[in-house]
């Protein structure tokens, strides 16, 4: 068995691969003052409440977006799982061709969920990662990562909008009836919901209209869902999408 962590600036997501097949993924989130040992708690009854035995562990895999957490989650895997983990970033093996201006600046999690993606579906694509920011990942017919763009997440834009403006309160993510609003929260979550719809459309309009082709557009992360349904762009959702990277990215390093 592998574990894979994929460390965002909201939520940690572990996983856990038999092989290829996912035996258990968990969430928690992701905290900048956690200690080592804390971590350590945290995965042990993590692996404890699922029956798994940290001594089953052959190897980790670690991709992050947060600086600090490296060295936090790494010493955590030597001292509770007895490994040191793989790190997503420069001198590993990833297979794919980096377009960017400086390939050392690509979040790790684009640069997984392209892998991920290019593994899974037929180039040309674009992954869009509903994160604390989102996301938009190209890659061309011939498997190249040419970039994309970053927006502010669905849960930043929210939260502006209520810290921001004295009488906006703060709201649930869900999704309204009808798009004219009657009340404060409704009227919110409408411009929320159908605007933010409304972007990732425009986005991969765009896109595709500089790409010059029809990519397969793939959605993942943890708000995908919710939004992927209000677009008219976007085939496909795929939770796990940067979990499956971890473990393809972890297989082309291994031995
Ligand atoms: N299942 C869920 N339901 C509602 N909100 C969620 C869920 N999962 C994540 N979120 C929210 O979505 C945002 C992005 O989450 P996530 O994809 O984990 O981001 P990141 O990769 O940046 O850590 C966060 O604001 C988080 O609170
Ligand atoms: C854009 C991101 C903040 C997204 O992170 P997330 O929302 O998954 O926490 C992250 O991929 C990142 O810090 N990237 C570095 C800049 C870049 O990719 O160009
Ligand atoms: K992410």
């Amino acid at each position: 068995m592998i574990l894979v962590v994929d460390v965002g600036n909201s939520n940690i997501v572990l996983g856990i691969y038999k092989k290829k097949e996912l035996l258990h993924h968990f969430r928690i989130s992701t905290s900048r003052q956690s200690t080592v040992d804390e971590y350590g708690v945290m995965i042990h009854n993590l692996f404890q409440m699922s029956g798994i035995s940290a001594s089953k562990i052959e190897g980790v895999i670690i991709s992050s977006v947060v600086p600090p957490l490296v060295n936090v989650l790494e010493e955590m895997c030597i001292k509770y799982v007895g490994k040191k983990p793989l790190l997503v970033g420069p001198g590993i093996k990833t297979g794919l061709n980096l377009r960017y201006e400086n390939p050392r600046e690509v979040g790790a999690d684009r640069i997984v969920n392209a892998v991920a993606a290019i593994d899974r579906y037929q180039c040309p694509l674009v992954v869009v990662d509903f994160g604390t920011a989102t996301t938009f990942d190209c890659i061309d017919a011939e498997g190249n990562y040419l970039g994309g763009a970053i927006v502010p997440g669905i849960g930043i834009s929210t939260e502006a909008l209520y810290q921001r403006a004295s009488k906006l309160p703060r709201i649930e993510l869900e999704k309204p009836k009808k798009v004219i609003g009657r009340n404060t929260v409704h009227a919110m979550q409408a411009g929320i919901i159908f605007g933010y719809a409304g972007q990732v459309d425009g986005i991969v309009d765009r896109i595709k209209d500089e790409m010059k082709a029809a990519p397969k557009v793939i959605a993942t992360g943890g708000l995908a869902e919710l939004i992927a349904s209000e677009t008219r762009t976007i085939e496909e959702v795929n939770p796990m999408l940067t979990l499956e990277g971890l473990r393809i990215i972890y297989e082309r390093n291994k031995g």
